[in-house]
């Protein structure tokens, strides 16, 4: 069956400068939910940017349901892999409507149709996204005057709206809290998509990815599903700490030490 997302000896590193990510290669299954873990400076960000389609790799190949990511066209890959990153500065003067209305665009006649009124089968699904992060009470208010965690539901219904077939998220349980993270990370593996988000908390990663890849210093450290993606030895390599990991609970406890 056809891959979702597959990297191929995937190199890349900033123009004139080394690799920042060597050889990667993996191949994600439709409707896989993916965490990438790993220290600060390992490569995750860079690897969901060259996923949805911000930045070419250097050598190598990245596949979209098949296809060579960098001969799809922007409008095309935007209709099939959405991306939940950190908001822009642009976004600030936006009404939350307006913002998620944004997820629409890959999916309009005419590129450049921008803000213009959504037709009624787009309203539709703007007003299911709104309804579904919960944004009902606050879809007319300026995205600015939102909290860290309202923005973050934000940029989440906007992918939705976009009805993407794979969803990157950089961080996306951020600013939310234990209840939000938890309604986010549910809601993402109820939606059927084939989801790829880098994830800081190793307990959340635990609980809700079928499958983790440790990132470190470019490199996939380990790749597999959690109990064994997530192993003392990897942490403490990955992480540069001592690892301790309590697995007589329901769930793995983990603990760090210098
Ligand atoms: N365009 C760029 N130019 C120069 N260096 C870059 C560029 N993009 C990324 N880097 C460097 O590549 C390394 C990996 O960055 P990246 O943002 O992918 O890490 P990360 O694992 O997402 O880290 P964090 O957990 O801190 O968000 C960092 O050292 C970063 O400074």
């Amino acid at each position: 069956m056809t891959a979702a997302v597959e990297l191929e000896s995937v190199c890349w590193g900033p123009k004139g400068q080394p690799d920042i990510l060597s050889d990667i290669s993996l191949s994600v299954p439709k409707g896989q939910i993916v965490a990438i873990c790993g220290a600060n400076g390992a490569g995750k960000s860079s690897l969901l940017r060259l996923i949805y389609r911000y930045q070419p790799p250097r050598r190598g190949t990245v596949r979209l349901l098949g296809r060579d990511l960098w001969l799809i066209n922007a409008p095309e890959a935007a209709r099939t892999v959405a991306a939940v990153l950190q908001e822009q500065p642009t976004d600030f003067a936006l009404t939350v409507r307006q913002i998620v209305a944004l997820g629409r665009l890959p999916h309009r006649k005419g590129w450049g149709a921008g803000l213009a009124t959504p037709g009624q089968q787009d309203k539709a699904i703007i007003d299911a996204a709104i309804v579904r992060m919960d944004l009902a009470t606050m879809a007319e208010r300026a995205f600015g005057t939102l909290s860290g965690g309202e923005r973050q539901r934000v940029m989440v219904a906007r992918a939705l709206a976009q009805e993407p077939q794979v969803i990157v998220l950089d961080e996306p349980t951020n600013h939310l809290d234990i209840r939000h993270q938890l309604e986010l990370l549910a809601l993402l593996r109820g939606l059927g998509l084939t989801v790829i988000t880098t994830l800081h908390d190793l307990s959340l990663a635990a609980e809700f990815a079928d499958r983790v890849i440790v990132l470190h210093q470019g490199r996939v450290l380990s790749d597999g599903p959690p109990e064994t993606a997530l192993d003392e030895p990897t942490l403490a390599r990955a992480f540069n700490v001592r690892a301790r990991i309590d697995r007589s609970g329901p769930a793995p406890r983990f603990s760090f030490h210098l």
